[in-house]
This record gives C-alpha cells, sequence and structure tokens, in this order.
C-alpha cells in the first residue's frame, strides 16, 4: 500500500488548523501536507508537528492573492519579484520544518497576456526556483490542475508538464500528480503514472466527479494503489479531498481497499 499523508487544508477542517495536526496524529498519519502554511509562525509548526511526531512532506509556494482570485503567479510576467520573494518565503519555511517537497502553482494566464510570454515566464521562474530549492536540499514540485475548477489555469495536464520540464532543463523539477485533476483532464491515470513514474514526484488524490474520499466516485482506488505497488512507486500518496462526512468517517475507505 501507497505511504499515505494527509492534507491539512482539506481534511480535518472541523477544527482550526492548530488542532489539524493532533487530529490527524489520533487517526494514525504520521505524514501531513499543508497548503499554505504562512498564516502561521514556522516556530509554532514546528512545535506542532514535534509534539504529534509527525513530519511536514509538502507545502506550496505563496500563491498571491487567493481572495481576489490569484491562483498562483509563476506565470503572471508582471508579479516575477513578487513570485521569487515567494519562492524565498516557501524555502524559508521548508528549511525550517525540515519539509523536502515545495510546489509551485502556475497560475491563471492573465487576461491580455500573450500564451508565449507566460510560458515563457513560468519557465524562468520554475528554473530560478529548481536551482534555489536544489541549493537548499528541497524537491520543486508543480502540479498540473483542471480547468474545469481553475478555468484559465495555465498548467493543465502531464504532457505540458513534461514538455515544460524540458524547457527549464534543471533536473530538480518534478510534476506532482493529482489522480483528481488528471481524470478530469486526462485519464488514463496507470499508464500515464507507470511511463512517467521518474519524472514524478508527489502523487495526491480525491474521487471523481465531486472530489470527495474514495468509495464515492467512478475510480478504481484498490487498483490505482496496487498498479503504484506494482510499478515501484516509492513516493508518498497524499489524501487531498472534501469528505462528504466528518474526516473521520470519510477514513473508512482506508480499512476497506488499503
Ligand atoms: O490540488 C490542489 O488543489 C492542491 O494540491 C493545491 O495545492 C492548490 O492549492
Ligand atoms: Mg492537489
Amino acid at each position: 500500500m501507497p505511504d499515505f499523508a494527509v492534507n491539512l487544508s482539506m481534511l480535518f477542517t472541523e477544527v482550526p488548523l492548530t488542532e489539524r495536526f493532533a487530529a490527524a496524529a489520533a487517526e494514525g498519519f504520521s505524514k501531513v501536507e499543508i497548503q499554505f502554511p504562512y498564516e502561521l509562525p514556522a516556530d509554532h509548526i514546528l512545535d506542532l508537528l514535534e509534539q504529534h511526531k509527525q513530519q511536514l512532506i509538502l507545502l506550496n509556494a505563496p500563491a498571491g492573492d487567493w481572495l481576489a482570485g490569484d491562483r498562483g503567479i509563476a506565470c503572471h510576467p508582471d508579479r516575477i519579484a513578487e513570485f521569487r520573494q515567494g519562492a524565498a518565503l516557501a524555502i524559508e519555511y521548508a528549511d525550517k520544518l525540515k519539509c523536502r517537497n515545495i510546489n509551485i502553482l502556475s497560475g491563471i494566464v492573465p487576461e491580455n497576456c500573450d500564451y508565449a510570454l507566460a510560458e515563457k515566464t513560468f519557465i524562468a521562474n520554475l528554473r530560478f526556483c529548481a536551482e534555489e530549492c536544489d541549493k537548499a536540499g528541497i524537491q520543486l514540485l508543480t502540479e498540473a490542475i483542471n480547468t474545469q475548477d481553475i478555468p484559465g489555469f495555465f498548467l493543465n495536464n502531464s504532457r505540458q508538464a513534461f514538455a515544460l520540464f524540458e524547457a527549464v532543463g534543471h533536473t530538480n523539477i518534478k510534476l506532482q500528480y493529482d489522480i483528481y485533476h488528471m481524470q478530469i483532464m486526462e485519464g488514463n491515470l496507470i499508464q500515464t503514472l507507470r511511463k512517467n513514474l521518474h519524472r514524478i514526484g508527489h502523487i495526491q488524490f480525491a474521487d471523481v466527479p465531486g472530489r470527495h474520499e474514495p468509495q464515492t466516485g467512478e475510480l478504481n482506488f484498490s487498483n490505482i494503489f496496487k498498479a503504484l505497488d506494482d510499478m515501484g512507486y516509492s513516493g508518498v500518496t497524499s489524501l487531498e479531498y472534501n469528505p462528504s462526512v466528518s474526516t473521520t468517517e470519510s477514513l473508512s475507505w482506508l480499512e476497506q481497499i488499503a
């Protein structure tokens, strides 16, 4: 079975972020991820991780002004300085929290922005971060996100990601493969994972449709997890779904299929 982690930004939201570490530990999770940890000082998060003997395995770099509609700014030509400042903050948090993976969100292509310029900006920002993360011993990731949930999101399928990696030309960049987004955008999950495992650094999942826990939609997670084992995937696989019931109740699939 995969090495599971739980996303504390989407699960255990019944309680404030500071209490989710304990809630996750009570359900047996020793690995956690947080999309945007910046609302808490890194020292506070470190205390919580140590208290609950947990490892933070992933955080996102700041993604602009989420409430104003930003979903990342790495492809925004006019915000390169802001993006790089955010990347530095992400590395500072990751360093302090001993977190070995940072995810960069490309963002939505800005209105009236030439697509080629957005692509060029994203490539340059990924190259810059790949190098900065490399120096800090951190794996840089970027995630493809479906365009139903986020219309206009620049990076939205695996083929596009792998072509971009060629253009970036740095070894320290891998795909954060989110099974939920990829089922919506391209399907063919197991074959894509198997063929590209060497370029995939982290996996997340939710069922489709609805983005809820396994067994609520169309995906056969029992087969997917078995295939990941069979292909030798040794990374972490994270629960990143909106529970359709309470978080604790939503975990019943773990006993049934995992
Ligand atoms: O899939 C997602 O939505 C996340 O992994 C994420 O980081 C966007 O904030
Ligand atoms: Mg995801």
